[in-house]
């Protein structure tokens, strides 16, 4: 019996993390045990504890590069150690520039195909930001191809962060995803709620397991399940060679840099100083994550830079406190000597 996978792709910060944990308590409370194949650009591994923290799952993670080019041949072990703990469904959390399409292609792989199968492929945009791609990334050509193709590939849309936009932006991005994917189906949330029924009808526990036929994807849409189906070749079918061209990196001008604090930092950042800092990057900083020390405050705080939006929560993650930053012609020098510099203030 055929592993389902679920594939979660969309731009940074969009809310991949956060429906996965819906999908993730989702499987629990039908009795599923899920596991996750983690995939994340900087070498530290926020979303992994963010997981973790919620306890139960199945994790293999993949940091420091996208899954879909620079650690693509990483992905058949991966998923080779994830189904040796035996899930009932995997889910693989992309990196916000990885193309879904890619990873479809490397399930078809013979090693993959006996033991997994796409269930679905799902593709999450930030309502606020996502019209505005196509302009603010205009020079990173492979990224924006890649961004199409996140859309073109999707068996379902999910336009997220919908609370923070009018409901006419809400429209031109519906007109905007058809134009790109006339088949997928289309919906809009809030912290990436949706109906999980449909998405999971079909999946079962392995002990329940039989040779008869699976129901799931063509319950849900009968034309997604064709349009998908003829990527995937249909019975049988086997790997295609990739043109050069389909082989080249998902984005080129997309950096992640990791941040420890140094020893003056030990007594925390303030609020303000760190938001200030996120802000000073403008347009080049479009993502950053992590575990920081608050001046002033015990424990340690998640905290989330997204579509210029600040989140802070609090957070058990008991190491040493870091930020990864992710963003386009992010110089490394630059923003580490601004780092160390936050801290020499009098
Ligand atoms: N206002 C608002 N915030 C949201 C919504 N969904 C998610 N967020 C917040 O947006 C931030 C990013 O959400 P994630 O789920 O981590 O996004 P992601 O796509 O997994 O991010 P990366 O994996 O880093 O690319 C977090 O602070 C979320 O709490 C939403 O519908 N509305």
């Amino acid at each position: 019996m055929k592993i389902p996978v679920i594939i979660l792709s969309g731009f940074l910060g969009s809310g991949k993390t956060t429906l996965l944990l819906t999908l993730l308590k989702a499987s629990k409370a039908r009795g599923l045990n899920p596991g996750v194949v983690m995939n994340e650009l900087g070498k530290k591994d926020v979303d992994g504890y963010i997981l973790q923290e919620h306890g139960g799952t199945i994790v293999e993670k993949l940091l420091d590069g996208c899954v879909c080019c620079s650690r693509k041949e990483e992905l058949p072990k991966t998923l080779g150690l994830l189904l040796s703990r035996r899930p009932d469904v995997i889910f693989i959390e992309l990196t916000g520039v990885a193309d879904p399409e890619e990873i479809a292609k490397s399930l078809l792989e013979p090693s993959l195909s006996e033991r997994l199968k796409l269930h679905y492929s799902i593709t999450v945009l930030d309502a606020e930001n996502v019209l505005e791609y196509g302009s603010r990334f205009s020079a990173d050509k492979q990224l924006v191809r890649t961004l199409r193709r996140q859309l073109s590939s999707a068996d379902l849309i999910i336009v997220n962060r919908s609370d923070l936009v009018e409901p006419e932006t809400l429209w031109r991005i519906e007109k905007m995803a058809s134009r790109h994917n006339a088949e997928s189906e289309i919906v809009f949330t809030h912290y990436s709620e949706i109906n999980l029924t449909p998405l999971l009808a079909g999946i079962i526990p392995r002990e329940q397991h039989t040779s008869g036929p699976q129901r799931g994807r063509s319950d849900m849409n009968g034309t997604t399940l064709k349009r998908m189906n003829s990527l995937h070749g249909g019975q049988g079918a086997t790997a295609v060679q990739e043109p050069e061209s389909a082989q080249q990196a998902s984005y080129s001008q997309v950096a992640a840099v990791t941040l420890t604090f140094p020893p003056e930092a030990a007594s925390g950042i303030r609020m303000e100083q760190l938001e200030g800092f996120f802000r000073e990057w403008g347009d080049s900083l479009v993502r950053a994550k992590g575990h920081v020390r608050l001046a002033g405050q015990d424990g340690v705080q998640l905290v989330q830079y997204a579509g210029n939006r600040c989140t802070w929560e609090f957070s058990r993650y008991p190491g040493q406190p870091y930020l990864v930053f992710i963003g386009l012609h992010l110089d490394e020098k630059q923003l580490t000597d601004r780092w160390s510099a936050l801290f020499q203030q009098p």
